[in-house]
């Protein structure tokens, strides 16, 4: 079967450069967003990661550079541009003396909907954003993570083809996190929604994003899959654990440069997390009649990749996340019996 053709790009940017009184905040940032997909900038505070949005949304001017954004030119589209686009922040925000329903309906006759489209649309919305208890309260009472999920859920309201979420999620509870996350991933599943979006946490681009661009002082230093990316820093290796001291000096004397710690009885050997190596790791054991009495692959996380790559530790959120499937954990641990 041939290969799928390659998915035209919501969100494309060329160069892109920005300076404030002579000090560069953007030094040539080139992007690329494949249409139905979720791509996340990732970088710690001061990156450069708001400008980019601001530039993209058409809030602010890039010195240099070009961009298109679905399928219009930002220089000399940008009212098109405006018009296919969500961003999160954007005016106008959550009126307070209004309620989460009345919000969103104000929000709907801005877009000129037809009143039972609006009041479908706002309904939807409420669900999805587990606002539906709060429908009727005025916004100006709900606490600050379902205020910035009415906030989110009104940019929704016109249906945007492409939307910008700068840190969504800096600062929320975990349950309004989650409801974020899910609300990003259903309209992308379902609304074939592209979503750029910005985030100082790790976890968080794991979570939801197909591609990663790590941006530092104003540049990409990396991009990929949440995968490519952790195979790029060192530190991932298998940890084999035996039953006595005789067999743990055994397998160090087959493996060489590992690290053994006698207390433990385990070794750890550089591994980059791929399958081969594992099946190697196993096949030394077994030709030397050793046997392991427990086996952990460990891939380094995204906060490894984050803090390699930016030379800080990687900021963590309030709260832990939830908790996602093992095949994708970042400090992989699986165990396997050997
Ligand atoms: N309007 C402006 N005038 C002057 N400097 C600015 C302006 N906007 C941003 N900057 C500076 O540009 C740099 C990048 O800011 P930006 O907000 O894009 O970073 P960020 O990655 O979004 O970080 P944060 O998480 O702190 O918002 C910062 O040093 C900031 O002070």
């Amino acid at each position: 079967m041939a290969p799928a053709p390659p998915r035209a790009a919501a969100i494309s940017a060329l160069g892109l450069r920005k300076s404030y009184g002579g000090r560069t905040v953007l030094d040539g940032v080139d992007l690329r967003v494949p249409e139905g997909t979720v791509f996340a900038l990732l970088g710690p505070d001061g990156a450069g990661k708001t400008t980019t949005v601001r530039i993209l949304s058409t809030l602010t001017a890039a010195d240099e550079g070009e961009a298109q954004i679905a399928g219009h030119d930002l220089a000399r589209e940008p009212a098109d541009v405006r018009e296919a686009i969500g961003v999160t922040g954007q005016l106008p925000a959550v009126d307070r003396l209004l309620t989460a329903e009345e919000n969103l309906l104000f929000m709907a006759d801005l877009h000129h909907l037809p009143r039972a489209e609006g009041r479908r649309r706002a309904a939807d919305l409420l669900r999805r954003f587990a606002l539906g208890s709060a429908a009727s309260s005025p916004a100006g009472t709900f606490p600050d993570g379902m205020r910035r999920r009415l906030d989110f859920a009104m940019t929704l309201v016109g249906a945007p083809r492409v939307l910008f979420l700068d840190e969504p999620t800096t600062g929320l509870d975990p349950l309004s996190r989650r409801t974020v996350w899910e609300a990003v991933r259903g309209l992308v599943a379902e609304d074939g929604v592209t979503v750029f979006l910005t985030t100082q946490y790790p976890e968080e681009a794991d979570q939801l994003a197909d591609h990663i661009a790590v941006l530092d002082r104003g540049r990409v230093v990396a991009e990929g899959g949440p995968e490519e990316l952790r195979r790029r820093v060192p530190g991932g290796h298998i940890r084999l654990q035996f039953a006595d001291t005789e067999a743990l000096d055994s397998a160090a004397a087959l493996f060489g440069a590992v690290v053994s710690d006698p207390e433990q009885l385990t070794l750890q050997v550089p591994s980059d997390g791929g399958f081969q190596i594992l099946r190697a790791v196993l096949d030394v054991l077994d030709d030397a009649g050793l046997r392991a009495e427990a086996l952990t692959v460990y891939t380094p996380g995204l906060d490894d990749v984050f803090a390699a790559l930016t030379g800080q530790p990687a900021p963590r959120s309030s709260s832990q996340p939830s908790p996602r499937p093992v095949a994708r954990q970042p400090a992989d641990s699986r165990q396997e019996s050997a």
